[in-house]
């Protein structure tokens, strides 16, 4: 098997005495959708801030390409090509979408003090492209205009724009309907075969079994099964997220550690 782009090992995080990750693993490839599933309060999001290095970890080991690195902030996971995409969006409605993608990491004309529209623009035109984004009429349109798909869109080519290797996304699809759901679903499959590691947290069974390549389940706290997502059925995901267990699942030990290839 190929070294996988993040790997955590025996990850603990606790709030005072309340001990939300357990010893937890977790990998993700690149060109790889892994899904991260788990029942309210399992500690999904807690997980995501980890990477993200919002919440530096109590103990635990993190290997990004292989190499045990040290993600005490956000900006040490964004110097190594980390990014999250929040549900909030983390949008301004009163800017276009150039100056969203940009927001605070604006380019500067030479001398400093100008910023470098034409520069932004190309980038955001480029990164749209690469993503074959055609449903953004014109990329100085502003965020307020734009439906929740689309919204969506922007704060996953924001994401990528930063030669970004892995993309969290906390449930993309949350608040959309159907057609911009699977629009967004293209997206998110088209970062993997770009050859993004994607990360796809969702409660949205259907959602996890259309896009993803791996399956990471969470209960309370524990990764109780990383697999691959053709090794197994949404009733036994189900299982796995409502009592953390594969019991009686007939799910050998090399299919609940993601190896059964
Ligand atoms: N800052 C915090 N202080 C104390 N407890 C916290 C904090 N953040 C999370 N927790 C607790 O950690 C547990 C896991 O929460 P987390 O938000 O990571 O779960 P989740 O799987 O993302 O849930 P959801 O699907 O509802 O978003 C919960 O019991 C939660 O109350």
């Amino acid at each position: 098997m190929s070294t996988p782009l993040l790997e955590l090992r025996g990850i603990n995080k606790s709030f005072g005495p309340v001990h939300v990750l357990r010893d937890v693993a977790f990998t993700a490839e690149a060109g790889s959708v892994t899904a991260l599933v788990g029942d309210n309060g399992a500690g999904k999001s807690t997980l995501v801030k980890c990477i993200g290095g919002i919440y530096p970890s109590d103990s635990g080991e993190y290997l990004f390409e292989g190499k045990q690195v040290s993600v005490g902030n956000p900006r040490d996971a964004a110097n190594l090509g980390v990014e999250i995409v929040y549900q909030d969006l983390a949008l301004c409605d009163n800017l276009d979408i150039v100056s969203n993608m940009f927001l605070g990491r604006e380019k500067k004309a030479v001398g400093g003090i100008i910023l470098d529209d034409a520069t932004m623009e190309e980038m955001a035109t480029q990164t749209l492209a690469s993503l074959s984004v055609r449903t953004v009429k014109s990329i100085r349109q502003q965020v307020a205009s734009l439906s929740g798909g689309q919204r969506q869109t922007v704060a996953i080519a924001k994401a990528v724009l930063w030669n970004s290797k892995l993309v969290i996304l906390d449930e993309p699809t949350a608040a959309l309907g159907v057609a911009q759901t699977a629009q967004v679903l293209e997206l998110v499959r088209r970062l993997a075969d770009n050859g993004l590691a994607v990360v796809l947290i969702s409660h949205n069974l259907n959602d996890v079994f259309a896009v993803s390549d791996r399956i990471a389940a969470l209960y309370l706290g524990q990764m109780v099964a990383q697999v691959n997502t053709t090794d197994v059925t949404h009733s036994q995901i189900v299982e796995l997220i409502t009592s953390g267990r594969s019991g009686n699942l007939g799910l050998p030990a090399e299919v609940l550690n993601g190896d059964g290839q």
